[in-house]
C-alpha cells in the first residue's frame, strides 16, 4: 500500500522585518504508512506546524511536493478532504456554548448523525462535561473537545498538532489509549506532532524526527532507539587509582575477542564507561581475571530522549545537502493554498504569515 502521507523536498521560507528571510523547511521529506501512529518530533522551530500546515493547505509553500492519500496537495485537497480530521494549534471554540452543542453545530454542517456527536463525546471522555459551557473548559478539555471534532466525520487520516498539550498524566493515557485504538483497531492513520519524547515513545509505532527544517532519520521507534541506542556500561571501582588499569585490561580482552564491533573503555571521571561489551557478566571476568574488583557496575540504556537528542546535537546546518532521501526536483512557486473548506481543522489564526 502507498504511504497515506508522502512529502518531498518541502521548502518555506519566511520573510521578515529587517532580518534575513528564514528557511523553516529545508527540503523536508516525510512518509507516513496507513493504520499506524506517527510521531513528527523535533526540537521548538525546527518545522513541524509549518509542515501541517502546509499540508492542509493553509500556507504556502515554495517549493516540493506532498500527497495525501495518494493525491497531490493543495491542488487535489478538495477530494481528500473529507477523510481528513486535524487539530492545529490552540483551537478555538464559542465560548458560550456547550461541548455538546458546538459538536451538534458542526455535525448538522457537514450533514453527521447526532449519535456519532454521542460517540465522539465519549470516545475523548467528554461526556460528564458535555452540557458544561465551553468557556468553563480546561485547556485539557479544549484539546479533547478540538479531538472530537475532528473525530466527527470518521477520518481516515487524523493530524494532530501536540495532542498531549494541556492534559494531565489521566488525559495523556486516555488519549494515547484513544489514538491506538484508532490506529490499530479502526485502521485510522494518525499522525501526531510532539515534544513529549516518552509519550511518543509509548504512543507511536513510528515517527520522523525533523531538525532546521529537515528530516533526520525515520523509521519504527523501536528500530530508531535500537539503532541509534547503543547501551553503555558503567563501572565503579573501591579505589579510583584502578580506573587506568582495568580500562588496559578490558581492551586487552577485546582485543581476542574478534567482534566485529569494537568493544571501548574510557575512563570519565570516577568511572569506567565501556560500550560494546558482549555482555556485562564479560566486563566482571575479565575484571577479576586482572585481578580487579569493582563496586559497581550499571547498564545505561538509551532511551528515545537521548536518542532524539543525539540526532537533533548532530543535525544538519542550513545550506547542506539533506542526510536522508534524496529531495525532488521541484516547481519554484507552489499552487496557491486551499481555503480550510470543510476539512475539520482548528488554527489560532488560519493563513496568518507573519
Ligand atoms: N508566520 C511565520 N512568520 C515567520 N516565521 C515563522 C512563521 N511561522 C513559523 N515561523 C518560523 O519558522 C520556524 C519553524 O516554525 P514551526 O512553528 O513550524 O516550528 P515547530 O517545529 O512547530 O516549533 P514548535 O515545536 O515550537 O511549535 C521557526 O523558526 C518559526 O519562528
Amino acid at each position: 500500500m502507498p504511504p497515506i502521507i508522502e512529502i518531498s523536498g518541502l521548502r518555506k521560507t519566511y520573510s521578515r522585518a529587517f532580518r534575513q528571510p528564514h528557511n523553516a523547511l529545508d527540503g523536508l521529506d516525510l512518509e507516513v504508512a496507513a493504520g499506524q501512529v506517527h510521531g513528527f518530533l523535533g526540537p521548538n522551530g525546527s518545522g513541524k506546524t509549518t509542515t501541517l500546515r502546509a499540508l492542509l493547505g493553509l500556507i504556502r509553500v515554495d517549493g516540493g511536493t506532498m500527497r495525501i492519500f495518494g493525491e497531490e496537495v493543495p491542488h487535489r485537497l478538495p477530494d481528500v478532504v473529507g477523510r481528513i480530521g486535524a487539530v492545529v494549534e490552540s483551537p478555538q471554540f464559542f465560548k458560550h456554548f456547550s461541548g455538546r452543542l458546538t459538536l451538534q453545530l458542526l455535525a448538522e454542517s457537514a450533514g453527521v448523525s447526532n449519535t456519532r456527536v454521542e460517540e465522539v463525546l465519549e470516545q475523548v471522555g467528554l461526556r460528564d462535561a458535555a452540557k458544561a459551557s465551553v468557556k468553563g473548559y480546561s485547556l485539557g478539555m479544549r484539546q479533547r473537545l478540538a479531538v472530537a471534532q475532528a473525530l466527527l466525520k470518521q477520518p481516515q487520516l487524523l493530524i494532530l498538532d501536540e495532542p498531549a498539550n494541556g492534559l494531565d498524566p489521566a488525559g495523556i493515557h486516555h488519549m494515547r489509549e484513544l489514538l491506538q485504538w484508532l490506529a490499530h483497531a479502526q485502521g485510522v492513520t494518525v499522525v501526531v506532532s510532539s515534544h513529549l519524547l516518552s509519550e511518543v515513545q509509548q504512543l507511536c509505532d513510528s515517527m520522523t524526527i525533523v531538525s532546521r527544517g529537515r528530516r533526520i532519520v525515520d523509521g519504527k521507534v523501536a528500530d530508531i532507539i535500537a539503532g541509534h541506542g547503543d547501551s553503555s556500561l558503567t563501572v565503579r571501582f573501591p579505589d579510583a587509582a584502578s580506573l587506568p588499569e582495568a580500562a588496559d585490561a578490558l581492551a586487552a580482552a577485546a582485543g581476542s575477542l574478534g567482534e566485529a564491533r569494537p568493544v571501548t573503555a574510557a575512563v570519565d571521571r570516577d568511572r569506567l564507561v565501556v560500550r560494546g561489551a558482549p555482555e556485562p557478566a564479560w566486563v566482571t571476568k575479565t575484571l577479576a581475571d586482572a585481578g580487579i574488583y569493582l563496586s559497581e557496575l550499571r547498564t545505561e540504556t538509551k532511551n528515545l530522549e537521548s536518542v532524539f537528542l543525539e540526532l537533533t546535537g548532530t543535525a544538519p546546518v542550513p545550506g547542506h545537502t539533506v542526510q536522508i532521501g534524496e529531495s525532488a526536483v521541484v516547481p519554484q512557486t507552489a499552487p496557491a493554498p486551499v481555503a480550510a473548506g470543510d476539512v475539520t481543522i482548528n488554527v489560532e489564526s488560519e493563513g496568518a504569515e507573519r
